[in-house]
């Protein structure tokens, strides 16, 4: 009976095993209990361990690279593939910025990527550019000799930038790593009213000769490009204004119902003396008028972008910097503009201090780095230079060592540009080189034994072999020695430091630095108007006894372009630099 009774009783009631042999390994009864009998609430357990083992495995499924569960997940997975991209970027020399905006807020930016051609890369990311870009890469192959396969690090990754619109930039790359095409380009394709602020006229007018073969030979009829870099520029401008607006009484010829992009190319001090006669023309009209938007004024209205083309300068010269705020002012339409136009800042320098300064003029830039070595000033690495001692002080030794360069097989391989500090010295410095290649001529000739009757003439020849450009000169005889230079006729151009930026000289062989630059900045310049675009070039400094402290300047930007060795031992001694702060 007992054992019946066993038997009746197991038979209904299900086993529990907590520690029975069948709970081994995790396996569980088949069987479930009935409501009734589930006293320790069995089942509920049950579901709650079937719902968790649930949500592992969806988690699991998530995190394995099947296609995402959720939105949450295909969002992750967009800004984790993004951030891989800046990553990939950020090795191609790009620091993406991750700066304060105005507002105050942490503004993330993501860059486009760089091009790796510009065709066809540029027609596969902006079609609606392709009937502009069709004649630009003619120009550039044609007349430019630039392969479209071949755009330089800082074209490859300012020109999406710029066609985006959608960031300003801060764009530092050497000198001759082709700047200038970086940011006209984009300007060219997007025919957008733009404004390009260089420091120099001579500047000014490098710019605007490209922009001008671009525009004639690319057929962009629909781009009305001006220069504001002289007094008759700013003539043109007026005339032009007048047939624009039409003066009270007159009806107005608009040329800008055919040609609705402007493209200005200006300089501070001129582009203020423009605003200022536009206003004294605005005031002598009806008041009615004189308050409407100027689509004629001589900055373009509106204007969708403003390029700082050698930045630090424009942001740090003292006598810029109040035109340029007048400028922006009247490019940002006064307050009255609906959009802001964007604001990139070029050059192959950016200290600190200017940098600061770009900051208030762009917003949240985007940063392209590819010249400066850890923040420091770099020269460009296809130039080998050189620091020469000449003696404790005066320019006896500069005259001996210029005389002895000439004199040994050529050492100074023309064409050459010769730098000096002030306006006076240029006359002096070039009557010094005249009188040393009249020197080293006679020399020759003693040395053939053929001079002659002709000889009396080689002085003339030699003076017109020496070109003078400064600041001080005519409108007209600067463009002449720059035009000497440039066609070979002069093959020394002795200047001041109005030359050291952005001219484009294609063959300077040599820089001579007859007066030491005053800073690392300068020499940097300097330095780069030869060895551009990939070519070699040579750069001589030479140094007195009172110019120590700038040339040890210069051995410092020597020193980080890798040519230590050609950087006197003694000049950048701790001993030495203890003696000169002594003293
Ligand atoms: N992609 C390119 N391939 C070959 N040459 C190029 C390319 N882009 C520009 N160049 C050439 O490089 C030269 C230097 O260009 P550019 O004057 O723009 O230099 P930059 O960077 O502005 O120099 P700087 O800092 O001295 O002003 C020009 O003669 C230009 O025609």
């Amino acid at each position: 009976m007992v054992a019946n009774w066993d038997e009746t009783l197991s038979a209904k009631r299900p086993r529990m095993h907590p520690a029975g042999e069948g709970n081994r390994g995790g396996e569980r009864p088949a069987m479930r209990l009935p409501a009734e009998l589930d006293f320790f609430n069995v089942a509920g357990a049950e579901r709650e361990r079937e719902e968790k083992e649930q949500t592992r495995r969806r988690r699991a499924a998530e995190r394995s690279c099947g296609p995402p569960a959720t939105e949450f997940a295909a969002e992750h997975r967009r800004r984790w593939a993004a951030d891989q991209a800046a990553r990939v970027r950020g090795e191609r020399h790009i620091q993406i910025a991750r700066q304060r905006g105005t507002s105050g807020t942490l503004t993330e930016t993501l860059a486009p990527d760089p091009l790796l051609a510009f065709a066809p890369d540029l027609y596969e990311r902006f079609p609606q550019h392709g009937e502009a870009l069709d004649a630009i890469l003619q120009v550039l192959a044609e007349d430019f000799f630039i392969d479209a396969a071949s755009p330089t690090p800082v074209q490859s990754q300012a020109i999406p930038i710029l066609l985006e619109q959608q960031y300003d930039l801060l764009a530092c790359a050497p000198t001759g790593s082709g700047k200038t095409l970086a940011y006209l380009i984009p300007l060219l394709m997007a025919h957008q009213s733009a404004l390009v602020l260089v420091p120099t006229r001579e500047l000014a007018e490098q710019v605007h000769a490209v922009v001008e073969h671009f525009r004639r030979h690319g057929q962009q009829s629909r781009l009305h490009v001006q220069r504001v870099c002289h007094k008759r520029d700013v003539e043109r401008w007026e005339r032009w204004w007048k047939r624009s607006i039409g003066t009270e009484g007159v009806e107005a010829v608009n040329p800008l119902a055919t040609a609705p992009a402007r493209l200005v190319i200006a300089t501070p001090l001129t582009a203020v003396h423009a605003l200022e006669q536009w206003q004294r023309l605005r005031a002598a009209r009806p008041t009615a008028t004189a308050e409407a938007p100027d689509p004629a004024s001589p900055i373009p209205h509106p204007c969708h972008t403003v390029i700082l083309d050698e930045a630090d300068k424009l942001l740090t010269d003292a006598g810029l910097v109040p035109c340029l705020d007048t400028i922006l002012e009247a490019a940002l339409g006064g307050g009255h503009s609906a959009t802001r136009p964007r604001v990139h800042c070029f050059s192959a320098t950016l200290p600190p201090d200017a940098d600061e300064l770009a900051r208030t003029v762009c917003v949240a830039p985007l940063r392209i780095n590819i010249s400066a070595k850890g923040g420091m000033t770099r020269a460009v690495d296809s130039v080998q230079q050189q620091l020469l001692f000449c003696g404790p002080s005066g320019d006896r030794g500069k005259q001996v060592a210029l005389q002895q360069m000439l004199a040994d097989g050529y050492q100074l391989v023309p064409p050459v540009l010769v730098f000096v500090t002030t306006q006076t010295r240029c006359d002096a410095v070039a009557a010094e080189v005249r009188a040393a290649l009249l020197e080293r001529h006679r020399a020759v000739q003693r040395r053939a034994e053929t001079a002659d009757a002709a000889d009396a003439d080689a002085g003339r020849a030699f003076y017109r072999r020496v070109a003078v450009l400064h600041a001080g000169l005519e409108a007209g005889a600067r463009h002449s020695a720059l035009a000497r230079f440039r066609s070979g006729a002069a093959f020394f151009l002795v200047c001041t430091d109005v030359a050291a930026r952005g001219l484009d000289f294609k063959c300077v062989n040599t820089v001579l630095n007859y007066d030491t630059p005053p800073d690392g900045v300068t020499y940097v310049h300097r330095v780069g108007r030869t060895g551009r675009a990939g070519r070699t070039g040579r750069a001589i400094t030479l140094f007195s006894g009172e110019e120590v402290p700038s040339a040890r300047k210069c051995a410092n930007v020597m020193r980080l372009s890798g040519q230590a060795n050609h950087v006197p031992e003694w000049l950048v001694s701790k001993r030495a630099r203890t003696a000169t702060k002594r003293e």
